[in-house]
């Protein structure tokens, strides 16, 4: 489970809900002292990674949002970990407010110099968010990550980022297993499934029925798919389970 820094939770009421392993994704704020104090909270409940978001300096041009001038009900709720420590009065009659208050309170200038700032306060790991090229999968890892997390924001930030699975390959090659590597976007059944983060499915479950139904759904789909792959365990599963196009490109040649 992970849980945003602009939850509509505390991050203390997400650490208490369940058995769930957690991590912290965090989108720092030009306000440091916030952002340290919430990614301290969040080491001291429990949470085991801190997931630095690296692919929203801004917020991506989302017309459907500016269209119904959006605004997430966190600007209303007293209890989460945003609205406890910064002011959400962001000067926007029009657009998106989520827009605007990304624009006024996250640090756009953060960049690679800063994770030696984030590794002074936690001693959690610290995956990476946001990664669709070898080069800066490489340079994550010079850095001292802990893991990256192929992801493109599930197409939400900006038009034409390529899908992640058609990037993890170079992604894997370029760390030469040094470091943990996630996926997330797109999945939406079990044989979508390898090793991932979901994100909208989650919200579907909750949205349908309250219950984890796509979740187990996916499970089982993934279960059924490994049975007729001819995998009986996760370690089972290889690269040449897998057919790219670049794959049928040079099976031509
Ligand atoms: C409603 C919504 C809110 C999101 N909020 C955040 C966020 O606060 N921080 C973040 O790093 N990613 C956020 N994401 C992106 C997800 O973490 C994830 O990268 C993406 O949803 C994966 O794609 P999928 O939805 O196709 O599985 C959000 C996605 C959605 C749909």
């Amino acid at each position: 489970m992970v849980l945003s820094n602009i939850s509509t939770c505390t991050v203390e009421d997400v650490a208490s809900s369940g058995n769930a392993v957690r991590f912290f994704q965090l989108y720092v704020y030009k306000r440091r002292d916030i952002s340290a104090q919430i990614v301290q909270r969040a080491e001291k409940s429990g949470y085991k990674a801190i997931v630095l978001t690296v692919d929203a300096p801004r917020l991506g041009r989302r017309e459907a949002d500016i269209e119904n001038r959006f605004m997430s009900s966190h600007f209303a709720c007293n209890g989460c970990t945003s609205v406890v420590v910064l002011s959400t009065d962001v000067n926007s009659d029009e657009g998106s407010k989520v827009e605007a208050f990304v624009k006024e309170t996250f640090d756009a200038s953060l960049c690679w110099e800063d994770i030696e700032w984030l590794k002074s306060i936690t001693n959690l790991p610290i995956l990476f968010k946001g990664v669709l090229t070898h080069e800066v999968a490489r340079k994550a890892v010079e850095v001292g990550v802990a893991g990256i997390v192929v992801s493109n924001h599930g197409g939400r930030q900006l038009d034409y980022t390529p899908t992640t699975i058609s990037v993890l390959e170079e992604v894997v090659d370029a760390v030469g297993g040094k470091v943990h590597v996630l996926l997330d976007e797109g999945v939406r059944r079990g044989t979508d499934v390898i090793l991932l983060h979901v994100g909208r499915p989650v919200i579907y479950d909750l949205a349908a029925k309250g219950e984890r139904w796509i979740i187990e759904m996916l499970k089982d789909v993934f279960e059924l798919t490994m049975a007729l792959c001819g995998c009986p365990g996760v370690m089972d599963i290889t690269r040449s389970h897998v057919r790219t196009e670049c794959d049928e490109l040079h099976s031509m040649l």
